[in-house]
This record gives C-alpha cells, sequence and structure tokens, in this order.
C-alpha cells in the first residue's frame, strides 16, 4: 500500500510527526489511583500506528487524517466472512439477500478492525455482533424497503433491548416474549452473538455491550422521531446524537476480542471515555461520508452529516463533504492526542486499548472505500 504521507502535504498541527503513536509517554499531571490498573507487559502484535493525510472515494475530496490499516489480510477476512455467513444462514437472516450480505464483508472489517487478532472465532464474535447491530440498523431504522418503519421502531428496539438481556422468566407473560425473540431473525442474531461474546468476555465487559446497544438506540428512537414529524434536524443535533450512534458501539468488543479487558473504572474515566467516543465518532463521519449519496435515495432519508449540512447551510453535498472531512480529522487529531497523554496512566490494557482503537480507525476507513455497500444498488 502506499504511504499517503509521502504525495500528500502534512496537516500542520497535531500530530504531524506523528507517525509513531505511544513512542513518548506524556507526563503532567497526577495518576488516577486504584483504578484496577493490572500492571505487567503483554506481548501482543502491537506495530506503531501510522497517521496518515488517506485519499479515499475517487481521490478528488480532502483527504482523511487516519492511521493507516495496520493489517490487510484477505484470506483470513474470507475466512471469517465466510464464517458469518454460515451463522446468517443457519439463523435465516438476511434470507433472499444472503449474496448481498455476503459481498458487504463484515468479516472483512472486523479483520481489518481488530488487527491484534488472529483467531477466527474471536473475529467471528465481532463479526456477528456488528452484523446483528446492522441488520437492526437496516430491518428497523433505515431501510424502508426491508420494512424499516419509523411508527415501529421504538416498539421493535425494546425488544432488541430483551434480545441482548433477558428478563427473567415470567410464566405465560416470559413465554410468550420468548416465542417473539425466536420469531424474528433479526432478534435471534442479537441473541445468538450476544452469546457469543459472552463465551469470551468478563460479566462486565458483556453489560457494557449492552448497555452501549440501548444508548445507541436511544439516538436511533431520536432519528425515527425526527422522521415522523419531518421537523428540520440541525447538524448539531444530530452530532450530538451520533456520539451514541457511532463506531464507539463496535468498539467497545475490541478488548473482548483482544482477549483482555479495560477495567470498569478506567474505561469510564473521563479522560480515556472522551478519547473513545472521539474515535467512535471520527469513525462514523467516515461512514456519513461514504453513506450520503445511498442515504439520500431512501424514499425516508437518513440523518447524515453531509446531507444536513448542505441542506443548513445550502451549499453543495461536495462542500459539505468537505466541512465534515475538517471535523473528523479535528477529531482524529485530538485523539491522538489524548492517545499520547494518557499514555502516563500505567495500564498495558489501556494502551493495548487505545492503540486498539486506532487500529480500527485505520481498518474501518479501508473496509469503507472497498466494501460494495456504499457503492452498489440491490
Ligand atoms: C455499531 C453498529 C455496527 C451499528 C449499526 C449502526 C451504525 C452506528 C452504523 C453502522 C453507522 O450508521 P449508519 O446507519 O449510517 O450506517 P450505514 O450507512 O447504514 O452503513
Amino acid at each position: 500500500m502506499p504511504n499517503p504521507s509521502a504525495f500528500l502535504p502534512g496537516p500542520t498541527g497535531l500530530g504531524t510527526s506523528a507517525a509513531r503513536l505511544f513512542a513518548q509517554p506524556a507526563g503532567g499531571f497526577a495518576v488516577p489511583q486504584d483504578l484496577g490498573c493490572v500492571p505487567g507487559p503483554r506481548t501482543v502484535r502491537q506495530p506503531p500506528l501510522v497517521f496518515a493525510q488517506r485519499p479515499w472515494a475517487d481521490g478528488s475530496m480532502p483527504a482523511l487524517y487516519c492511521p493507516l490499516a495496520v493489517r490487510v489480510d484477505h484470506a483470513l477476512g474470507e475466512l471469517v466472512n465466510e464464517r458469518l455467513v454460515e451463522w446468517a444462514e443457519k439463523i435465516g437472516l438476511h434470507e433472499g439477500r444472503i449474496e448481498t450480505f455476503r459481498q458487504t464483508g463484515f468479516g472483512h472489517l472486523v479483520t481489518l478492525a481488530h488487527p491484534d487478532v488472529d483467531d477466527p472465532d474471536r473475529l467471528l464474535l465481532a463479526g456477528q455482533m456488528n452484523a446483528a447491530w446492522w441488520a437492526c440498523d437496516d430491518y428497523y431504522a433505515d431501510e424502508t424497503d426491508l420494512g424499516a418503519d419509523p411508527q415501529l421502531l421504538a416498539s421493535r428496539l425494546a425488544l432488541a433491548m430483551s434480545a441482548l438481556d433477558a428478563p427473567p422468566p415470567a410464566d405465560e407473560f416470559g413465554d410468550e416474549l420468548e416465542a417473539q425473540l425466536k420469531s424474528d431473525p433479526v432478534l435471534v442474531s442479537l441473541t445468538s452473538a450476544r452469546d457469543h461474546v459472552a463465551v469470551h468476555s468478563t460479566p462486565s465487559q458483556l453489560a457494557r455491550v449492552n448497555l452501549t446497544s440501548f444508548q445507541m438506540w436511544v439516538s436511533w428512537n431520536a432519528y425515527g422521531a425526527w422522521r415522523q414529524s419531518g421537523e428540520p434536524v440541525e447538524a448539531w443535533r444530530y452530532l450530538a446524537a451520533r456520539q451514541h450512534d457511532s463506531f464507539y458501539t463496535s468498539m467497545t468488543l475490541s478488548d473482548i476480542v483482544g482477549g483482555y479487558e479495560v477495567p470498569g473504572n478506567l474505561f469510564y474515566e473521563d479522560r480515556v471515555h472522551r478519547a473513545v467516543m472521539r474515535a467512535g465518532t471520527a469513525a462514523v463521519i467516515v461512514n456519513d461520508l461514504h453513506s450520503a449519496i445511498r442515504e439520500a435515495a431512501d424514499e425516508l432519508p437518513d440523518c447524515n452529516i453531509v446531507l444536513l449540512v448542505a441542506a443548513e447551510r445550502g451549499c453543495t453535498l461536495r462542500e459539505a463533504a468537505e466541512r465534515a472531512v475538517a471535523l473528523h480529522n479535528d477529531i482524529v487529531a485530538a485523539f491522538e492526542a489524548d492517545c499520547h497523554e494518557l499514555r502516563a496512566i500505567p495500564s498495558p490494557e489501556l494502551h493495548h486499548f487505545l492503540w486498539a482503537l486506532g487500529g480500527w480507525l485505520g481498518g474501518g476507513l479501508e473496509w469503507h472505500g472497498t466494501t460494495n455497500r456504499y457503492t452498489t444498488e440491490e
């Protein structure tokens, strides 16, 4: 892969020298006490992240400042993707659309996004969880021709919560719920993916995945309400909701897939939380940039930062996309600075996790540029 920084000018602010993340721990603030850090070296593959100006789409847009993909292993991605397709077929997810699902390549996404992990089974759990979230997104929230309906959204998402976190038995009421949960492949996919996550996670990590899903769905309910009322949505309001509806959700899997745990009190420590949110938001702006055209085509267009900025400012889609790129780049530069600052916290798990977020950013951009999800019509 060519190094884009070789032919594109680098940014003038943060990260310009930055080819090497984590080379120099920064000091300057007190190390929090009692955060449950587990000291000690880890022997995992973590080559230094290389932040660079990366061309995207047809190369005519301003570059995205983002780590390079750490690992591009097509054969491993294909293996994970085929296992994911087998799983989807078994539970009836995407019936009649399985070839489209195969081509979307979520197995490739997770292989790119978790570059520290070679184990196909651990990558599969990420593929299953992401595929299940995306199935909710497509069938419940976004794709009108797949049955998404804003009037049904909140009720469907309430059941999705039960699919991830089933209530205790409640006599005949519980039986009815169980029958419902088994009747919809989207819900089955959530339960099945969650069960696989549970095999590899601590109770606290599993609860983190559940609760992060639920907070994401609150934002989806807001989008559903906006679609129903037809009220104009300001870009700032959308971005605020997007914070909890971002690839932050996917990134909560990174330590589970990697076989370690960022302790809860560290994961939710303010500065760490902000860094993780920045990474999730930057990654999802990449998604909005790639999906703007497809989302505009739905009869009930989806919220998307490019479309909203264009509508709000009366500018062209290209100008709006340029604004989104600039925002993305600022957020990634701030994330990069966070990573340097957080080196001062003596937790190998945290350092691994921050590295993994950078890996996710790099792999996520790679996948968005290669999947056919945003380029082909069904
Ligand atoms: C975490 C996860 C995979 C959730 C699915 C929904 C989500 C946050 C995205 C994939 C990004 O949002 P969007 O709905 O715009 O995604 P698509 O453009 O439909 O792929």
